[in-house]
């Protein structure tokens, strides 16, 4: 039988509605009549899922302030899974990147759905309660927590019977850097040496211990941009399973700053500072000495006590020497491994007592792109021998062949420049991807370039 729902029918329901909610007023009291509500709430909620929550504040309030790397991480996949449905996007450029990043908007939701489970992010913002807790230094990360002064955080929701999938699937999957050792550009044999070197100073700690030192490792990563340098850092860390720190120095007025954030930094950690050269003023030491009578016709002109104060801020001022030698005592009142990464474009610049041995336990250079490293690029992007059990394409051998030679013969391409052009090809397939990167290699054979770093792979110099 076929129900017709017309005008006259409407008109009757809504009437018999209102006659029921008439007579509910009259004859129901008012404590039944909550109760009844109560009860009609309590059967919807138990037809709708019940959710769960996860909240990722942008920075850690509760002790240093420092940035959540974690909230970083969820706006960068944000950002690039499902804001293309969000209904507003923000957009921002990081220092140093050449590339806009885009984020969720302060008091916005975007859906997810991952391996059929459907989640929901919302970005929400408060204002930053001055008082105990707040940092006023916040270096670690690149925005520096609660820009803006609001803190900031997202809110991750979903139902609550896939608990176990979003803590156990979804969340490692947002969250981790895809950059590996397996994935790393680099010559292997020197790869699996990192690798072995990394796992044996994480298994150390006895030894550490019984000899009294402090349970530290530091690595110098050096070499023109684009050659590896970030991405090692992320492949030591998601082998280690230690959390990143990113330490922006030239937001650190003086060293007792910098002592309070270390300290905040937990066990299992990699402290890295990245482009060293650029973070400090390393020719201060000498500028400082030269320019001493001039510092002190400037003090001379402030009252007493401004001058006082304005001394001892110089004196306490950040500058590389003070940095090391406070960073090597310090390690010692540690608890736990560390490891505190420098990475540099320019090692030339580097004041003799950052390498000193000890200190930086490995020097290792990351160079423009080998015949090696190129395999595993191929294999990363095109899956060029990834299945052994693969027919031969002899195109394919062909182009990498030559591609290889010209690599060998010196011709200068970053990692990062040959993973742009195999991007460029995405879905065009692994020939022509190949096809016009030896046509790239071509050119530049033919122009060469002006600058003199050393080609090659990535080489390492030990320091112990
Ligand atoms: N050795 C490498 N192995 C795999 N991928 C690489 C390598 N070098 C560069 N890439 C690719 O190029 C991009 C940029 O590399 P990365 O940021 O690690 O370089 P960098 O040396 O840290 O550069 P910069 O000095 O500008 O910070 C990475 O996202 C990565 O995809």
């Amino acid at each position: 039988m076929e129900m017709v729902l017309d005008w006259r029918s409407v008109g009757s329901l809504i009437a018999t509605v209102m006659v029921f909610r008439t007579a509910m007023r009259d004859f129901i009291p008012p404590e039944a009549e909550q109760w009844l509500r109560r009860l009609l709430a309590r059967l919807a909620a138990a037809f709708r899922a019940p959710t769960a929550t996860i909240l990722i504040d942008e920075a850690d309030g509760a002790s240093s302030g420092a940035t959540n790397d974690l909230y970083d991480a969820a706006q960068l996949y944000l950002g690039s899974r499902c804001l293309a449905a969000a209904p507003a996007v923000r957009l921002y450029k990081p220092r140093q990147s050449e590339r806009a990043v885009a984020s969720l908007p302060d008091s916005h939701t975007a859906d997810d759905t991952f391996q059929g489970v459907r989640v929901k992010w919302t970005s929400t913002a408060r204002p930053v309660e001055r008082g105990a807790g707040h940092n006023p230094y916040n270096v670690f990360g690149s925005r520096g927590g609660g820009a803006g002064g609001d803190h900031r955080s997202l809110e991750l929701q979903f139902p609550r019977q896939h608990r176990d999938f979003v803590h156990d699937t979804y969340i490692p999957h947002t969250f981790s850097h895809p950059s590996t050792f397996d994935t790393l550009a680099v010559d292997p044999a020197l790869r699996e040496e990192i690798r072995a070197d990394l796992l044996r100073f994480a298994a150390r700690r006895e030894h550490y211990a019984r000899v009294g030192r402090a349970w530290k490792r530091g690595y110098l990563l050096h070499g023109p941009p684009g050659t590896g340098k970030t991405s090692l850092v992320a492949a030591i860390a998601n082998l280690l399973e230690f959390d990143v720190y990113d330490l922006e120095l030239t937001t650190v007025p003086t060293n007792s700053h910098l002592r309070r954030l270390l300290v905040s930094t937990t066990p299992k950690s990699v402290v890295v500072v990245e482009d060293i050269d650029c973070s400090l003023d390393l020719s201060d030491r000498k500028k400082n000495s030269g320019g001493a009578d001039e510092d002190n016709a400037q003090l001379a002109m402030l009252s007493p006590a401004a001058a006082a104060a304005m001394a001892a801020i110089g004196r306490e001022s950040i500058s590389l020497s003070g940095v090391l030698n406070f960073v090597d005592g310090l390690w010692s009142s540690c608890v736990g491994e560390r490891l505190m990464i420098f990475t540099t474009n320019h090692p030339e610049r580097l004041d003799p007592a950052l390498l000193r041995p000890g200190r930086m336990d490995r020097k290792i250079e990351l160079g423009y792109c080998t015949p090696a490293a190129l395999r595993v690029l191929a294999k990363n992007y095109l899956g060029v021998g990834e299945d052994p059990e693969d027919e031969p394409d002899a195109v394919v051998d062909g182009l990498m062949a030559e591609a290889e030679g010209l690599l060998a013969a010196d011709v200068r391409i970053t990692p990062a420049d040959i993973g742009e052009v195999f991007m460029g090809c995405d879905g065009a397939g692994a020939s022509a991807a190949l096809r016009k990167l030896v046509g790239e290699l071509r050119g530049r054979r033919d122009a060469p370039a002006a600058d003199t770093v050393q080609s090659g792979a990535l080489t390492e110099e030990k320091m112990e």
